[in-house]
């Protein structure tokens, strides 16, 4: 089994293009048409994920199914400041939620405040003017400080959406232990210890939704990736346990899994020494766009979804062959690596 040849036909490109610029649509046949569109309204993206009711896999069509209120709602976003977060913050606003945005820069959060304000005008629904809290999750010791500023804004909190994130660019040989550690620090401890302090607000309330941004490398690793990788297989874990252990209180646990989204995100990756990578790889220019994620996420959280996986057919086909049909895996993941680190950009 170890052994097998990879047919030459197999695919073996790591970049894939996502499903909204693939010609064969898999996912979200709508994204490539409506780049722009990105509304409250337009909910067709189509994507797989696991049914809430059931937990077999279905691909949601979008329409129809009744869905949690977002209206009101107190929704607290970390990363906000920018990428998936800020268009996180845009569909949530503009459906009427009470927002409380998280970031570490005050003044960027300040900016998207005054943005989605300035959006406001003229709309409809009544809207809110968001609130922030600035708190960096890589220093767990300050996120219980940080939950309780989040608490007062509202005195409750409805929906968590655990965002922030930071990725990393680097071979294992050369790469610090600290650096591991920051990434786990901000990637995985971070986001725990927001939930865990907000956590009993919910359950004494028996109502609220905790949502994480993870990523298909939560699902399977892949070369040059190992902190970052491994902070979201450790963050894939930690929700589904906590899933489990909080559905009695009626807090729906939702863990999304994108590919590759057009954001900062390589750009602020960082590598084995802890240099900034600083560099817009080709894979991340070439992603989803963050408006259609963000619009995903609303879709998640009215519906409650337990796992979204928001990928085109390539990684969708090795997340299950990972499983299926492990020895496989390994053997393409190998023959990333003998291409060296140029295929992952
Ligand atoms: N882009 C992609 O291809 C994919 C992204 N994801 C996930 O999406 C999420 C959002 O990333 P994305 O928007 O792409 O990337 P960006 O780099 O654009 O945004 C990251 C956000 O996280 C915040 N952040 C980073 N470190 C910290 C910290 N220590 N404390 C508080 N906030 C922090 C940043 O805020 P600031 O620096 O202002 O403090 C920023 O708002 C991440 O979890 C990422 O793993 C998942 C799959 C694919
Ligand atoms: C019979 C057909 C078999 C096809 C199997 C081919 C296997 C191809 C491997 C595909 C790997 C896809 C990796 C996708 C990674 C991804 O989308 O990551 C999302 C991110 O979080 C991006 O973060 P990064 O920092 O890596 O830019």
């Amino acid at each position: 089994m170890e052994q097998q040849a990879i047919p030459s036909w197999f695919p073996n490109q790591i970049g894939e293009k996502p499903v909204a610029l693939q010609e064969t649509v898999v996912g979200c046949p709508f994204l490539s048409d409506n780049p722009g569109s990105a509304s409250d309204t337009d909910s067709r993206c189509c994507y797989t994920q696991q049914d809430n009711n059931s937990g077999t896999v279905c691909v949601d069509q979008g329409g129809g199914l009744p869905g949690a209120a977002v209206q009101d709602a107190v929704v607290v976003i970390t990363g906000a400041s920018s990428g998936l977060g800020k268009e996180c913050a845009r569909v949530f606003h503009a459906a009427g939620a009470r927002l409380v945005l998280c970031g570490r820069d005050a003044a960027r959060l300040q900016q998207v405040v005054q943005e989605l304000t300035a959006s406001s005008a003229g709309t409809q629904r009544q809207t809110y003017a968001p609130s922030t809290v600035i708190f960096d999750l890589a220093d767990t010791d300050t996120v219980d400080r940080a939950a309780e500023e989040i608490l007062k804004c509202y005195g409750q909190v409805d929906v968590l959406i655990n965002n922030a994130g930071i990725s990393y660019r680097g071979n294992i040989l050369d790469t610090h232990l600290s650096v591991q550690r920051d990434v786990m620090e901000t990637n995985y401890f971070g986001p725990i210890a927001l939930t865990q302090a907000l956590l009993p607000s919910m359950v004494r309330r028996r109502s609220g939704h905790i949502v994480v941004i993870s990523s298909v490398q939560g699902k399977i690793a892949i070369p040059y990736r190992s902190a970052y990788a491994a902070s979201k297989h450790a963050t894939q874990a930690y929700f589904d346990c906590l899933r489990a252990e909080i559905e009695r209180y009626g807090i729906p646990v939702t863990v999304i899994s994108p590919g590759y989204i057009r954001t900062n995100l390589s750009l602020n990756a960082v590598t084995g020494d802890g240099s900034k990578y600083g560099v817009l790889d080709k894979t991340t220019a070439l992603g989803w766009d963050p408006r259609d994620v963000a619009q995903a996420v609303l879709r998640a959280v009215r519906q409650k979804s337990k796992d979204v996986v928001l990928a085109g057919p390539l990684p969708t086909v090795a997340i299950y062959l990972r499983t299926l049909w492990p020895a496989l895996f390994f053997k393409l993941m190998s023959s990333r690596d003998s291409q060296g680190e140029e295929t992952e950009r």
